[in-house]
């Protein structure tokens, strides 16, 4: 590995750790009064152990497969002693990632095939959707690519303003159209742009108005359809932004986003500042989606690939 590539792992893994130190504090010291004064790990520990995963907000499901297989192992084994859970527990978590086709990338990339490379994004207002779209115009325009970004939330004038913020700051064009225009042609416009301007990515912001699925869903088949007429089979990724802290509320934003449009990945923010990173976990293992992304911060930089083995070695170090 190459010296640039070894300190930027090394920036990458500092902010990372830095990123998920709530939710690993919350949980190590959880799990640590989960198996106090107990030397082997019986049905008392399990069942602490489960209440520990679900107040972490890895979600039930994904808990009740994490037990069952500590379960099994306890069973088979005969003896497991409490000072291997951390351990186990790590391994079974690895494992179950492994088993879903998620978080192997390590880099920001997107396929060279396809020019421009169209990604909608969608997700409630307030989750991060803006400025993890900012984040990644900035990662993609210093790999050298160019970048234009569309404005198709129109539905509140803040929105265009924040997204033209942030394509000022990171230098690179935005298509945007008044407040209550037609988000379908806005997108049109974009694409219609990237084309004339031969752009490499492109990154639409949608509305996310969940009250009113109906109108969510026909909105943004609306929105794919006009995109269809400018390229072919585009959006090549729709890209669902979730709010890693609001835990639980996340898991349901995502299954209804899912029924209103395929969503083909995930972005989970603010998982620095909240106890809840557990939620990816669970998020991984349910949604047949790949959590892609992961907001750690605020800042421009603050912007990781998931890879689920980083995230599982940044969770149990100690
Ligand atoms: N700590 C932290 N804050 C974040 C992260 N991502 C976004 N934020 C903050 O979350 C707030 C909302 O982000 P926006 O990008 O404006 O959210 P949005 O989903 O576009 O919301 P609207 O603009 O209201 O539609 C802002 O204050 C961001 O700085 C993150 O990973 N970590």
């Amino acid at each position: 590995m190459s010296l640039f590539k070894n300190i930027f792992s090394s920036k990458k893994k500092e902010s990372l750790d830095k990123g998920l130190e709530k939710t690993k504090t919350s949980f190590l010291s959880k799990l640590s009064k989960a198996v106090a004064g107990k030397s082997k790990v019986d049905d008392d520990v399990l069942d602490n152990l489960e209440e520990v995963l679900v107040s972490s907000d890895v979600g039930v499901t994904t808990t009740l497969k994490i037990i069952e297989r500590i379960e099994a192992r306890v069973s088979k084994d005969k003896y497991m002693g409490t000072e291997e859970l951390n351990t186990i527990l790590r391994e079974e978590i690895s494992g179950l990632l492994s088993e879903t086709n998620v978080g192997s990338e390590t880099e920001f990339s997107v396929p060279k095939d396809k020019k421009p490379y169209v990604i909608m994004v969608v997700g409630v207002n307030g989750v991060g959707k803006t400025t993890t779209i900012g984040k990644l115009a900035y990662q993609f325009k210093k790999q050298g690519l160019k970048v234009i970004l569309g404005a198709a939330d129109t539905f509140r004038a803040a929105a265009i303003d924040q997204l033209q913020v942030w394509a000022d700051r990171v230098d690179v064009p935005i298509v945007k159209q008044s407040m209550g225009s037609d988000p379908a042609s806005v997108a049109f416009d974009t694409l219609s742009s990237a084309v004339k301007q031969d752009a490499d990515v492109v990154i639409i912001d949608t509305a996310g108005r969940l009250h009113n699925k109906v109108n969510l869903m026909n909105e943004l088949t609306k929105v794919k359809r006009v995109m269809q007429k400018v390229v072919d089979n585009t959006p090549h990724e729709v890209m669902l932004v979730l709010d890693g802290s609001t835990g639980q509320n996340a898991f349901e934003q995502a299954k209804e986003f899912t029924k209103a449009t395929e969503v083909t990945s995930l972005a989970v923010t603010k998982l620095d500042g909240t106890a809840k990173g557990g939620v990816v976990i669970g998020i991984s293992d349910q949604f047949q989606i790949p959590v892609k992304y992961i907001g750690v911060g605020e800042g421009i930089e603050d912007l990781q690939v998931f890879n689920k083995h980083e995230f599982v070695d940044s969770f149990f170090n100690v």
